[in-house]
């Protein structure tokens, strides 16, 4: 955010105070090498009032291991103790929301505001999306700029890949790899697949917890509200009647300008995709249900 000049104040609220003195104050430090003249520090749920919007990543992340869902309860809990304040301080902006499991907890989001749907949203498949499209860059030698491809579903294990929209510049990767059957192989593809799901897992083992590739994305779904973009990302939103889905909360490719989520992109999936998909809303249905709200 402070290296790509994103917003002219950032607040920090964290229940441990001394830990969001702390973060202001290391950010403020990069201040003087940065084109950016942010006004960063912490704060309170007051300070919300007239903020574009809040960013909630507060809770329990997962351990070596751990599940997502496994961290439902208590990230439940935090919620409670997080949405109600931001919406009692007057904030009528956009909830932007990462805390895992994020789909169902961007469904707990909207529960407790009572927002419009448009105006409440998760970074859902946006980061694991930005990996697929490294993972087939790096396969194809393609710069991921180039790689139009999307995860849908839950941001989690039940994710999965439309390849049937998949696509290197207009080629639908399909296509490229029936035209290339000595060079890249369907097996690499579902193994870039298989990564891609289990790239958190992976990080988490080595180094305890993912920053990078969330922090861009966070930045990106903001820029793109913040200067009313109307770019394409795949957030968990709200599926409103798309793919035969109501209620669910879902990674899927929607349009965000300034107003949160403009509408969706209903992709025409396959059969098979279409399964896969009420599996994966089927999953986060039950997560919702378990919870006491
Ligand atoms: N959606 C995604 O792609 C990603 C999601 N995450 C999720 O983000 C969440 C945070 O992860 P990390 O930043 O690594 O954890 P962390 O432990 O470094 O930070 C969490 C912060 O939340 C604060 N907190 C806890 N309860 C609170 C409450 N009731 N009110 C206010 N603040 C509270 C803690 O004091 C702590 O500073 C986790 O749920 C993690 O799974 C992390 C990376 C990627
Ligand atoms: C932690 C997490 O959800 C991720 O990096 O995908």
């Amino acid at each position: 955010s402070l290296n790509q000049n994103l917003c002219d104040e950032f607040v920090l609220i964290d229940i441990n105070k001394e830990r969001a003195i702390g973060e202001a104050m290391d950010l403020n430090h990069g201040l003087a090498f940065s084109n950016s003249s942010m006004k960063i520090y912490s704060g309170e749920y007051t300070h919300c009032s007239n903020a574009d919007i809040v960013v909630i990543c507060a809770g329990a992340p997962q351990k070596s291991g751990e599940k997502r869902p496994e961290l439902l309860k208590k990230n439940t809990e935090v919620f409670k103790s997080i949405v109600a304040p931001v919406c009692e301080s007057g904030f009528k902006g956009i909830f932007l929301v990462a805390t895992n499991p994020v789909d169902v907890m961007t469904r707990v989001t909207a529960k407790i505001s009572g927002f419009p749907k448009s105006r409440v949203f998760g970074t859902g498949t946006t980061l694991d999306s930005a990996r697929l499209r490294y993972l087939l860059g790096d396969y194809f030698g393609i710069n991921p700029r180039s790689v139009h491809a999307y995860v849908m579903g839950e941001h989690g294990d039940t994710e999965f890949v439309p390849w049937s929209q998949a696509l290197l510049s207009t080629k639908l990767v399909d296509d490229v790899l029936q035209d290339n059957p000595n060079t890249f192989k369907k097996r690499d593809i579902e193994r870039i697949e298989a990564e891609v799901r289990n790239s958190a897992y992976k990080i988490i083992d080595a180094k305890g917890a993912t920053y990078y590739g969330i922090g861009m994305a966070i930045v990106q779904i903001c820029r793109a509200i913040l200067q009313n973009e109307n770019s394409v990302l795949t957030v968990s939103c709200c599926l409103n009647g798309c793919y035969n889905q109501e209620k669910i909360y879902a990674g899927t490719p929607a349009i965000i300008n300034q107003s949160g989520v403009k509408s969706l992109i209903e992709l025409s999936l396959t059969d098979t995709e279409m399964k896969k998909l009420q599996e994966s809303c089927d999953a986060l249905e039950d997560y919702f249900k378990s919870i006491k709200m």
